[in-house]
């Protein structure tokens, strides 16, 4: 699961840069983690954000937007990877760096420049273009 949180104000969107020692450390992505047993995707979103950066999202509010696959063909990791980016416009509170990473609030400008991992450059190319 991926957020798109924002537009903010200023009409900028929240990323969050993977930390050192994760897979793709260094990169800017959509923030999110995976649903655990028992949970709706939703649900999920909002206890890995609160958990990452400490805001709190609106599961209501939410709207499913995109999603992007790994190529089955592609020699891989472990396991396929499928992520779904889902628009967040409703948050409360300031990120934090809970769990290491850094968080930024970055217009579509910005965001189009970052070192992103493959899946959310393509989340992020049809979202914002
Ligand atoms: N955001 C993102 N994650 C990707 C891509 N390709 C890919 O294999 N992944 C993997 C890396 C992570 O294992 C997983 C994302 O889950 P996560 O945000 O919970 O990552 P994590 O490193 O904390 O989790 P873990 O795998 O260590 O349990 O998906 C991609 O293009 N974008």
């Amino acid at each position: 699961m991926a957020a798109a949180i924002g537009p903010d104000a200023a009409g900028r969107w929240l990323m969050h840069r993977r930390p050192v020692g994760k897979a793709h450390a260094g990169l800017w992505e959509f923030p999110g983690g995976k649903i655990d047993p028992g949970e709706g995707p939703r649900e999920a979103l909002a206890r890995e954000i609160a958990e990452e950066c400490g805001l709190a999202l609106d599961p209501h509010a939410m709207c499913e937007v995109g999603f992007a696959a790994d190529d089955p063909g592609a020699a891989g990791g472990p396991r396929p990877v499928l992520l779904l980016l889902i628009h967040c416009p409703t948050w409360s509170g300031e990120p934090r760096s809970l769990e290491g990473g850094e968080w930024r609030w970055l217009d579509r400008q910005e965001i189009r420049g970052l070192p992103k991992p493959p899946l959310d450059r393509e989340l992020a190319a049809r979202f914002f273009d």
